[in-house]
């Protein structure tokens, strides 16, 4: 693997659980792997889990990270091929990516989507510019359409935690008052269709996913009814994507429910937004995955870095 862009970059997710189960026994066994190599984690947005654990999960290999806003501390990055650069950018992604691929032995960018230009987003310029530009392989955090790591992290934990063997699981749209990107749902749903589990979504009307994600998953506009015999509710908020990036339902019948969600367990990527996504009844009883979850996205980014640093 020479980059980490997609969950399409999981060749078999099967023996990548295992192995990053292997490495969560024992995070320190690789330690050497890493001397004397830098991670440079790029981030363009804000982040706690991403930029935490994907730090230790270096240490946990030996390298040493090295992380940088982007946005704000360094000189603003033109991504336009042929710019007349008068305008706000100060210097170009070409000598940019060069420059940071002198310094650093992998790179993790962060880069989310626009969420006002469709094909701008779906272009996924930031991301695409690194890998064309930086000589070093690239490690996406979460770009315009995809967060690779917490699908990773996703599959992990439901692996962990199932008690059946094919568990049903829904990932439902929740409520919010912000338009939110499609990478984390985009990503999961590409990670359950890799996994041998009963998946279904529920959204409202008007919230459809990328159809050339979703493909056949059956989605319900009924949430009650996609919940019946869930094993695994994983919510997140998304904007339209048909109108695109718009807020065009904030139904509180949306949100999540100790009563709605039964004996299911509820997972989420975090950060989470109480009593507008999910009711407090959920978060603080044991019904609720998010904090193995983000515990698991250390194990998640050992994995992927491990597998850069072993084809370097
Ligand atoms: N990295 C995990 C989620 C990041 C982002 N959430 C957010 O922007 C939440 C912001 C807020 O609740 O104000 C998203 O949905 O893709
Ligand atoms: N889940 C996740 O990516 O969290 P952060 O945005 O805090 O990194």
């Amino acid at each position: 693997m020479k980059h980490y862009t997609s969950i399409h970059d999981i060749d078999n997710i099967d023996t990548w659980i295992e192995e990053a189960k292997s490495l969560k026994s024992n995070p320190l066994k690789h330690k050497e792997l890493g001397r004397n190599k830098t991670l440079g984690l790029l981030f363009f947005n804000s982040s706690l889990r991403t930029r935490l654990s994907t730090q230790k999960a270096a240490l946990n290999l030996g390298m040493d990270p090295i992380v940088m806003n982007v946005s704000g501390d360094a000189w603003g990055i033109e991504f336009g091929d042929g710019t007349v650069m008068d305008g706000n950018t100060a210097e170009h992604i070409k000598e940019a990516a060069a420059v940071v691929s002198q310094y650093c032995d992998i790179i993790a960018v962060r880069a989310f989507p626009t969420l006002t230009d469709k094909a701008k987003d779906e272009s996924e310029q930031v991301l695409k510019s690194f890998i064309e530009f930086a000589s070093v392989p690239t490690v996406n955090m979460e770009s315009a359409t995809g967060h690779p790591l917490q699908g990773l992290t996703d599959a992990i934990t439901i692996s962990e935690h199932a008690k059946v063997a094919r568990p049903r699981v829904v990932l439902s749209w929740a409520p919010h008052v912000k338009a939110l990107p499609h990478a984390v749902a985009n990503s999961f749903v590409q990670a359950m269709h890799k996994m041998d589990v009963e998946f279904v979504i529920a959204n409202p009307e008007g919230y459809n996913l990328n159809p050339q994600i979703t493909g056949d998953t059956v989605v319900y506009h009924n949430q009650e009814e996609a919940f019946k015999d869930a094993d695994f509710v994983y919510t997140k908020n998304w904007s339209s994507f048909e109108d695109y990036g718009k807020v065009k339902n904030t139904d509180p019948n949306w949100m999540i429910t100790k009563e709605k969600l039964g004996n299911a367990k509820f997972m989420h990527c975090l950060p989470v937004r109480r009593n507008l996504v999910v009711e407090d009844a959920v978060l603080d009883t044991d019904s609720s995955l998010v904090i193995q979850q983000a515990n698991n996205r250390t194990f998640a980014a050992q994995l992927v870095l491990k597998k850069l640093l072993e084809n370097l």
